[in-house]
């Protein structure tokens, strides 16, 4: 605890530093994993403090667009001339904290080589195609991205109207783009930065449409940069967030690529133009089950950071008085300041233990697809989905939470909130809508809920509890007694019911109507189906997680698990109440719970977040400054404004000091 302490810091700050219970060090421990991913952050954070080119010359929020793509470029290069400093094979550990920290929290002119080009490569390619692709990608003699989505459709692959049509006496594909609407739009660094991408487009073979499939693509003249004949290619113009990245848009005017420029590690076209069928048809999709898999990590990180901010900020800042004369009290004294942030970082530690899980499962399902196995594909396709759609939702509910939780400071781009919204409420849309991807959840549980009535109950680990019978009434008894498997005995219920709802919904509904139209008129409960399940295994994982903590850290992990639950449990009690599950006096306990929880975690509130080892340099905010001393930074801060270079702006002269002389002249 003691090393975040220093002399300067802000009173408040590190009083609540002095009266945590547990030491930082051994909960950053217990959050990162091991000792030595510690060191490596602190060796990487030196690093990158020793190395002026990856300043900002001045804050990015005070830039214009064009000199944030500048700057986001300038810094790419930089930090891309210095990946030896880092495992850069350990893309989910050691990539995604150094790039975080340099890049902060925008996308830039590369994101989508590293993120989906090179992942696509990686795993799409052919040995003999890999050979030739993957060294010049890793040493950037070119600049990728993936180009998918169209202006017409993004979410309906099936859709694209982007043609690769195979012409077997040229040996050559035509990519054409027939439409306005089959235009790529959104594909980051496509407008000005990349000279080749992956290019999904339905495939054309001997006159057969064989469905979207992804080809390498030249863009650029590799010396002038200039567009090749027969591509149009732009920036899309600025966006929410994601200002660092030219997102762009490409047409393609009859353009031939080689038939080897086809990624054929599973689908192959023969020369002759024989169709050769991948061993699932969905392979195809892998970079967007393997980017999904890593924005969990990606999005509690923001959570983390928000509720940081909120936190430390609540600390030092006092408005108003509990009792009367006793002077201005810390916000975060307020038991409704602490409802709004505590929730959030409970979420956050729950989103990263889910997301080391699903990284654990990604790599499994690599190594079980390089042996041929495509067997547990429906299932992380599944669980990626579900839990990008409902963790990204909530990071931007809970962002947004922490940002209002700040009052008048939380609305400056001084606090970061809007840069970090910005970021990560984009993870509500890209890599498959929410919405849409939590219907894909549904068939999975569809499937697997037919099973359980068939009795033919061989499901997956995580439906598991789908064929349970558990009971009908809940064990909850005292708060202080709700914990482990009786929380996820009734959460399992609560779940279980919303699935098979929606399955005798949707089966009494295909008795009436085509079974696309039943599922239409059933995707309200089906996603609520999809929620319920995902849920629960975020629950599970987490209250399993916390229950390997030893020693000091265990009681607030615990509390923090139990928050969660016990926040889900009460936010939506009309679930737990149906059929009489839980009685009134239950739920009152359970909230009783709640606030003695919101409590127990207040003495702890700062330590917790300081474990999450944010450097002020990576949390990039004013209000949540490891030191507390926010007021006389924002000052400072403010006056890097470009407004306050001339005290005199030319909107006096030219708008408002002749309106003023006027007004004045008629009195
Ligand atoms: C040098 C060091 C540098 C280090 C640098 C490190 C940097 C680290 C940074 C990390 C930051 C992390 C995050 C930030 C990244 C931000 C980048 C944003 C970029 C965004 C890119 C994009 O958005 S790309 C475009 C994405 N588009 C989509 O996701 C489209 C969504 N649509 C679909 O996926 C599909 O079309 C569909 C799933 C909605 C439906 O598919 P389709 O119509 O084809 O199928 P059906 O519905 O008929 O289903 C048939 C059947 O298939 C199953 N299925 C569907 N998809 C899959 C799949 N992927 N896998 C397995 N199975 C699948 C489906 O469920 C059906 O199954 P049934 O059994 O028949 O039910
Ligand atoms: C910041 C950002 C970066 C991006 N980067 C890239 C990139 O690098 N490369 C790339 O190719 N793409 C990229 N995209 C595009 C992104 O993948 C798509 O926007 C996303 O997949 C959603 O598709 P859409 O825009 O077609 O939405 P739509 O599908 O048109 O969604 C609009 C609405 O329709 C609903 N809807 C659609 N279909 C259904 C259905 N079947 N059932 C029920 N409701 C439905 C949705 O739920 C949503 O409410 C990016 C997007 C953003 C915002």
């Amino acid at each position: 605890m003691s090393n975040l302490i220093q002399t300067g810091d802000n009173a408040d700050i590190t009083k609540e530093r002095r009266n945590a219970t547990f030491d930082i060090h051994d909960m950053s421990l217990f959050l990162y994993g091991s000792e030595e991913i510690l060191k490596r952050r602190k060796e990487m954070l030196a690093f990158v403090k020793s190395k002026p080119e990856f300043n900002d010359p001045i804050p990015t929020e005070f830039m214009n667009r064009e000199q944030r793509v500048d700057n986001g470029a300038r810094k790419i290069v930089a930090m891309t001339d210095n990946t030896d400093e880092i495992d850069a094979g350990d893309f989910f550990g050691e990539g995604m904290y150094f790039q975080g920290l340099i890049m902060g929290r925008d996308l830039h002119p590369m994101s989508l080589h590293y993120v989906m080009f090179l992942p696509t490569i990686q795993g799409q390619s052919d040995d003999e195609q890999l050979d030739e692709w993957l060294p010049l990608t890793i040493s950037r003699s070119f600049v990728g991205t993936y180009a998918q989505t169209e202006l017409g459709h993004g979410t309906n692959l099936s859709k694209l109207e982007t043609t690769a049509t195979y012409d077997p006496k040229a040996g050559e594909f035509v990519l054409h783009s027939p439409s306005i609407t089959a235009a790529k739009w959104w594909p980051g660094g496509l407008g000005k930065s990349a000279n080749v991408a992956i290019v999904v487009a339905n495939l054309y073979t001997q006159g057969e449409c064989k469905g979207p499939h992804p080809f390498f693509v030249q863009l650029r003249d590799y010396d002038t940069h200039e567009p090749l004949k027969g591509i149009t290619v732009g920036d899309i113009g600025p966006k929410l967030g994601f200002n660092t990245s030219d997102n762009g848009f490409l047409l393609f005017n009859n353009f031939r690529i080689p038939r080897r420029n086809m990624l054929m590690r599973y689908a192959k076209v023969l020369p002759d133009g024989t169709y050769i069928k991948p061993q699932h048809a969905k392979l195809a999709f892998g970079t967007m089950v393997f980017v999904r898999s890593i924005m969990i990590k990606d999005q509690s990180t923001q959570l983390a950071a928000a509720a940081c901010i909120a936190k430390r900020y609540s600390a030092i800042r006092r408005q108003g008085e509990i009792k009367q004369g006793a002077g201005e009290v810390q916000i975060l004294d307020y038991q409704t300041q602490q409802l709004r942030i505590f929730p959030v970082m409970a979420r956050a530690f729950c989103f990263m233990f889910a997301a080391y899980e699903i990284r654990d499962l990604y790599m499994k399902v690599t190594e079980q697809l390089g042996e041929g196995n495509t067997e547990l594909l429906p299932e992380i396709h599944a669980l990626t989905s579900g839990l990008k759609s409902v963790v990204s939702y909530e990071v931007a509910l809970g962002i947004e939470q922490c940002r209002m939780a700040c009052g008048g400071h939380g609305y400056s781009q001084a606090s970061a909130f809007p840069e970090i919204y910005a970021y990560a409420v984009a993870g509500c849309t890209y890599e498959g809508e929410n919405i849409v991807m939590l219907l894909q959840v549904a068939r999975f549980l569809m499937k697997a809920a037919e099973e359980v009535m068939n009795g033919k109950a061989k499901l997956a680990d995580i439906c598991a509890y789908l064929a349970k019978r558990g009971a009908n009434k809940s064990r909850l008894r005292t708060a202080d007694e709700y914990r482990g498997d009786v929380i996820i005995e009734d959460l399992e219920h609560v779940a279980r019911n919303q699935v098979f709802r929606a399955y005798d919904s949707l089966k009494r509904k295909e008795k009436e109507m085509p079974s696309e139209e039943a599922w239409n008129k059933t995707a309200i409960e089906l996603c609520k189906a999809s929620r319920w399940h995902v849920r629960l295994y975020l629950a599970k994982n987490f209250l399993h997680k916390i229950s390997t903590a030893k020693g000091a850290i265990r009681e607030p992990l615990e509390n923090l698990a139990r928050l969660y639950a016990f926040d889900i449990i009460t936010s939506s009690h009309g679930e737990f109440l149906r059929g009489g599950f839980m009685s009134e006096a239950q739920l009152d306990e359970l909230k009783g719970g709640f606030y003695t929880l919101l409590e127990r975690l207040r003495r702890n509130a700062v330590a917790i977040v300081d474990s999450w080892d944010f450097d002020d340099k990576e949390l990039h905010s004013i209000l949540g400054k490891r030191d507390g001393n926010v007021y006389s930074s924002l000052l400072d801060w403010a006056q890097q404004s470009q407004l306050n270079r001339t005290q005199v702006l030319p909107t006096f002269n030219k708008y408002l000091g002749p309106m003023m002389k006027e007004g004045r002249s008629k009195l």
